[in-house]
C-alpha cells in the first residue's frame, strides 16, 4: 500500500509507511488483545499479573506472524496495578520483538501540558511503555493532542484518535452538530495533520467502529480525505461483520484496519484455535 519512506527525524520510517506495508502483506486485520476475567477463567489462567502475561504471549504466539497489528487492552492490565502494567510492558516488548505492530489501546487525552506526559509514556523512544502507536480521546479539543501528534512525529509512531466511536452512546457527543458535526471537525482536523506525512497512509489514524451504520453519510464524513489509517472495532463481539465494514466504509475500505479481540480471544487457550479464529477473520476482511 504505502511506499517505504524515512520521514521522522528519528530517521525511523514513519508509522502510516509501516502499518501500510504490513497491511499489504498481511492484511487488514488487527487483533485485540483484552484479558478479561471471564476469559482468563474460560483459558484456566488466574486473573492476576502472571495469568494476563501467559494470556498475552499466547496470543503473540497465535498472530504474531498473521495478523498487521496487536492491540492490548490498557485498562485490563492497569485493573492489576503496577504488576499488571509491568505486564504490559513485556507484552509491548514481546511484539516488537515478534515484528508485529502494537497499538497501546489507552484512549489518553488531557489538557496540553498532562497531554505531553501521556506522550512521553507511550510514544517517546526508552520509555518501558512505548508502543508503535496510541488511541487518543480528542474531547478536551483536538489541539489539547499536539504534543503527542508531534512526538509521534518525531518518533516515528502513530497515533489512532476516536471519531465516531462503536459504542451506542458515542452518538451523543460525536454527531452533535449535524452537517458540521463534532466528528466530522475531528476527521478534518486528522487529515491537516497527515499533510505532513508522505507516502500513501500518514501516522495519524481514526478510529471509526465498524457498527457505524450509515453514521459516516448522514454527517457528511469523507474518510478518503483523511489519507490515514482508520481502526475499525466492533467487529464480532459487538456484531459487525466484515461485509458490514465494507459497506460502511465504501471507498475508504482499504485505508480500514478491522480489530477485533473477544470473538478471536475465545478460541483460545490453544494457539491453533486462535490462528484459526484469526484466519477466519482475516479471509473475511480479504474477500467479503
Ligand atoms: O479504541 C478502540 O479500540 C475502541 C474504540 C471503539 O470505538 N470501540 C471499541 O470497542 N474499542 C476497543 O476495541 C475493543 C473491542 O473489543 P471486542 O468487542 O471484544 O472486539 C475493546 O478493547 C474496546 O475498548
Amino acid at each position: 500500500m504505502a511506499e517505504p519512506e524515512a520521514a521522522s527525524p528519528s530517521g525511523r520510517e514513519s508509522f502510516g509507511s509501516r502499518l501500510g506495508r504490513a497491511m499489504a502483506e498481511r492484511g487488514p486485520l488487527c487483533v485485540g488483545i483484552d484479558p478479561h476475567p471471564a476469559l482468563l477463567a474460560a483459558w484456566g489462567l488466574n486473573d492476576d499479573a502472571a495469568g494476563l502475561e501467559r494470556f498475552s504471549l499466547t496470543v503473540l504466539e497465535a498472530v504474531g506472524s498473521l495478523a498487521a497489528a496487536v492491540k492490548p487492552q490498557v485498562a485490563l492490565y492497569e485493573r492489576h496495578g503496577s504488576k499488571g502494567m509491568a505486564a504490559l510492558e513485556r507484552t509491548l516488548a514481546a511484539a516488537a520483538d515478534t515484528g508485529v505492530l502494537s497499538i497501546a489501546d489507552a484512549k489518553r487525552g488531557d489538557i496540553g501540558s498532562t497531554m505531553a506526559a501521556y506522550a512521553d509514556a507511550w510514544l517517546r523512544d526508552g520509555s518501558s511503555l512505548a508502543a508503535d502507536s496510541v488511541t487518543l480521546s480528542p474531547y478536551l479539543g483536538f489541539e489539547s493532542l499536539r504534543p503527542a501528534l508531534d512526538l509521534a512525529a518525531e518518533h516515528g509512531r502513530g497515533v489512532f484518535i476516536l471519531a465516531l466511536t462503536s459504542n451506542p452512546e458515542g452518538a451523543s457527543v460525536q454527531h452533535v452538530g449535524g452537517r458540521d458535526s463534532v466528528a466530522r471537525r475531528i476527521v478534518e482536523a486528522a487529515a491537516g495533520e497527515n499533510q505532513r506525512y508522505g507516502g500513501t497512509l500518514g501516522s495519524v489514524g481514526l478510529v471509526v467502529g465498524a457498527t457505524v451504520g450509515t453514521a459516516l453519510a448522514d454527517l457528511h464524513v469523507d474518510l478518503g480525505a483523511v489519507r490515514g489509517p482508520i481502526l475499525a472495532p466492533g467487529l464480532g463481539a459487538q456484531g459487525a461483520t466484515p461485509a458490514d465494514l465494507r459497506k460502511t466504509f465504501g471507498a475508504a475500505y482499504p485505508q480500514v484496519l478491522g480489530t477485533s479481540s473477544r470473538d478471536i480471544l475465545k478460541a483460545g487457550p490453544g494457539v491453533r484455535g486462535l490462528q484459526d479464529a484469526a484466519t477466519r477473520t482475516l479471509d473475511g476482511l480479504r474477500t467479503e
